[in-house]
């Protein structure tokens, strides 16, 4: 097998299942009792295709390429105790967060704890039912060898995943990584009841954050307008679908949110509230996502805070 996923949550078994349409796939999760079904759970009604086999025992797998799909905040742990193994292969993430342990994205965790890898970011808008359902999807991969981006476009296009490449690594993961603060954020304001017109401003406003953030962090502006950052923030901002924008939506109504969901906006806020710090640069909406998320702001006073700020120019 060319390609293998590790990490057989929701979006990970949903990449394992596109690309099982061109030819063998292994999935590998840490959890695989739900694989006799031949239905993970994380993707209800949808059935794994013969050519996927999901594995628990990682020397099973001898890929050149691995999708990496945990979680960004297991992502480290995963890093330490597989680093040899992993070395060597074509890693792509597709993780969307920054680590809290050391204010990085998952591609720079695996360039430290891999080497001698070739390292890629797969990103962009797409729930992973719909990319299981076969649904139309365009997704970005980046890396920054642009040999080796061209290679992985082709092996990991499928005949409903459209992917278009870049070499921008740091604005891809950026992208993908920001907007889901953002999507906490609108979440909130819709779930407060501060209407559609709110919404707007905060996306808009939060794509200003992503811009300046990303760009410090040596982004290219380009990238930002495209699918892993614009992209993904529509789609995320605007969909129940999001866990990111229903976390947001329970924060705005006050009422309890699902544990155990996996809502990676809520710690990339953090970490990007420290990294803002460090750089100087002003995101208030980071900020509140992230005093909302840890406890230390109550959504009463959220509003005011946002609204009483200095007046500025656009
Ligand atoms: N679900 C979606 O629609 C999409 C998800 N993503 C991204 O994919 C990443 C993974 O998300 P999902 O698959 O949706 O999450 P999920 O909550 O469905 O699955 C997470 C998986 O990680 C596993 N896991 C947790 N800790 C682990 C550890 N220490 N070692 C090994 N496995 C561990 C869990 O067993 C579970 O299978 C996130 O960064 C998310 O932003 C990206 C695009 C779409
Ligand atoms: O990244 C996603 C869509 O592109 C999935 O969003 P959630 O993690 O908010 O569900």
């Amino acid at each position: 097998m060319s390609v293998s996923v590790i990490g057989a949550g929701a979006f990970g078994t949903a990449l394992a299942v596109s690309l099982a349409s061109k030819g063998q796939v292994a999935l590998w999760g840490r959890d695989t009792g739900w694989a006799r079904e031949r239905e993970n759970p994380r993707l209800p009604g949808v059935r794994l295709p013969a050519g996927l086999q999901v594995t628990a025992r990682l020397e099973k797998i001898d890929s050149e390429t691995l999708l990496l799909a945990l979680p960004a905040q297991v992502l480290g742990g995963f890093l330490t105790e597989h680093a040899d193994w992993l070395d060597g292969r074509r890693l792509v993430n597709c993780a969307k967060g920054i680590d809290l342990a050391t204010l990085t994205g998952p591609s720079a965790l695996i360039a430290a704890a891999c080497p001698k890898a070739t390292v890629a970011v797969l990103t962009g808008p797409s729930f992973a039912t719909d990319i299981a359902r076969g649904l139309p999807t365009a997704l970005t991969l980046a890396c920054a060898d642009p040999q080796a981006a061209e290679a992985l476009q082709t092996d990991l296009t499928t005949a409903s995943l459209r992917l278009y490449r870049t070499t921008d690594v740091a604005g891809a993961e950026l992208g993908g990584a920001l907007k889901n603060i953002i999507a906490i954020a609108a979440g909130a304001a819709i779930g407060a009841g501060y209407g559609d017109s709110a919404r707007a401003s905060v996306v808009t406003r939060g794509f200003a954050e992503m811009q300046r953030l990303a760009s410090a962090l040596g982004a290219r502006p380009e990238t930002l307008n495209g699918l892993s950052g614009l992209g993904d923030l529509v789609l995320t901002c605007t969909s129940e679908q999001s866990r990111n924008f229903r976390y947001g939506l329970a924060l705005g109504a006050g009422r309890p949110f699902a544990q155990g969901t996996t809502v990676e906006g809520a710690a990339t806020a953090r970490a990007v509230s420290s990294l803002a710090r460090q750089k100087g640069i002003e995101m208030p909406i980071s900020d509140l996502v992230a005093g909302l998320a840890e406890g230390r702001i109550a959504m009463k006073h959220a509003l005011n805070l946002l609204l009483n700020r200095p007046l500025k120019e656009e």
